[in-house]
């Protein structure tokens, strides 16, 4: 699993784009080591004669052995999706104010896109709604040989700050109707957040004194790309950016007071933890099938897939903009999958010192310590 540090090393995104291709290339020609990350190849490299694998790598003829090394001059850390666009908001000690960045793969060090093209903006929702100019840039960032970031010296911010909207749908999963014995809705139920709620994907969720049952809820979220009002579902994807890895923070108790209005009971500061990237719609294979899962304290407490929302993103963002405009930058939240801690019998809630990771495959993770 992907882990929120881990040392960038001194490699530039396009040499980590070479490792990909390489890779890719070596599976033509070695499909059971080219799995294997390249750390594991450079072990299998030095020591021959041990595993089943190791005799496989001994068995390469030179051109092959010649592949390895440029392999293991490349890259010596796993290589994640690395042909993901994974736009950032991060901090670090050089910069006076956070930039916009590429995540290089999941785990990996960052490119300052800021630096690569100094009028880009520096804020996500100022960047999306420079749309198709903006994303261009970071395509040829992407492509390019950049120096990254190592990501010991990065704090990341999430990747949409102060955005327009946080809208979110509730009762998205038809196991989660159930382990509450609700009926599967006809229509989105929705809902939204403040934006004020919002923090980075590794900061800390702040345990409310007024609250006494704060829930998690791992959730994908769906960033807006474009303007857009009464968009039809064919037409939704133009509107979209991409997605990230989301955690709608519950607080049961207040969210069945105040009239039965959940608002306040889902937008306590902290209650949405985002990112760690906005990975762009077109580097998906399919959003609508990706494993998501939430631990606590390294437990599994949801593990589904968004091949079971109920509303899928199309459908969602056609519903939602019936009645308001949606603006570049907007946060929909598409529900949470079974295994919420209010249901279990006796319910469990968070308490101080527990750690939630949120993890969308392809996306990424994010990990809230609860202070
Ligand atoms: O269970 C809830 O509180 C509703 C909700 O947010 C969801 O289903 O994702």
């Amino acid at each position: 699993m992907a882990t929120a540090g881990g040392g960038g090393g001194a490699i530039s995104l396009g040499e980590e784009l070479s490792a990909c291709l390489l890779r890719s290339w070596l599976w033509l020609l070695c499909p059971p080591l080219s799995t294997c990350s390249l750390a594991g190849i450079g072990s299998l490299h030095r020591e021959p004669g041990g595993s089943g694998h190791s005799k496989q790598a001994l068995m390469l003829g030179s051109g092959r052995r010649r592949l390895l090394s440029t392999l293991l001059q490349v890259q010596k850390r796993p290589c994640q999706p690395c042909r993901n666009m994974r736009l950032v908001q991060f901090q670090a000690p050089h910069l006076e104010e956070p930039h916009v960045g590429l995540e290089s793969g999941i785990g990996g060090g960052v490119v300052d896109l800021n630096t690569f093209d100094p009028a880009l903006p520096k804020t996500m929702v100022q960047f999306l709604e420079r749309g198709e100019t903006a994303l261009s840039v970071a395509r040829r960032a992407l492509a390019a040989q950049l120096p990254l970031i190592p990501r010991s010296q990065v704090t990341f911010l999430a990747p949409v700050t102060r955005p327009d909207k946080v809208i979110c749908v509730g009762l998205n999963y038809a196991d989660h109707c159930q382990e509450q014995n609700v009926r599967v809705p006809k229509n989105p139920i929705i809902f939204s957040k403040f934006s004020s709620s919002i923090v980075g994907p590794y900061d800390s969720i702040i345990l409310p004194p007024e609250s006494k049952e704060v829930d998690w809820e791992v959730e994908m979220a769906v960033v807006i790309g474009k303007k857009g009002k009464h968009i039809k579902a064919t037409d939704v994807m133009a509107y979209v950016a991409g997605f990230t890895v989301a955690h709608d923070v519950s607080a049961r108790d207040w969210q069945m007071r105040n009239g039965k209005q959940w608002l306040l009971g889902k937008t306590f500061d902290t209650f949405c933890p985002l990112g760690p990237a906005l990975v762009t719609k077109d580097t998906i294979a399919d959003p609508h099938n990706l494993k998501i899962s939430c631990r606590v304290n390294g437990e599994i407490v949801q593990s589904s897939n968004t091949n079971q929302m109920v509303f899928k993103t199309e459908d969602l963002i056609a519903w939602v903009s019936q009645f308001v405009t949606l603006y570049p930058g907007d946060i929909l939240l598409t529900g949470t999958p079974p295994g919420v801690g209010m249901f279990r019998k006796p319910p469990v809630f968070l308490k101080k010192g527990d750690e939630v990771q949120c993890e969308i495959e392809e996306l990424g993770v994010i990990i809230n310590k609860v202070v």
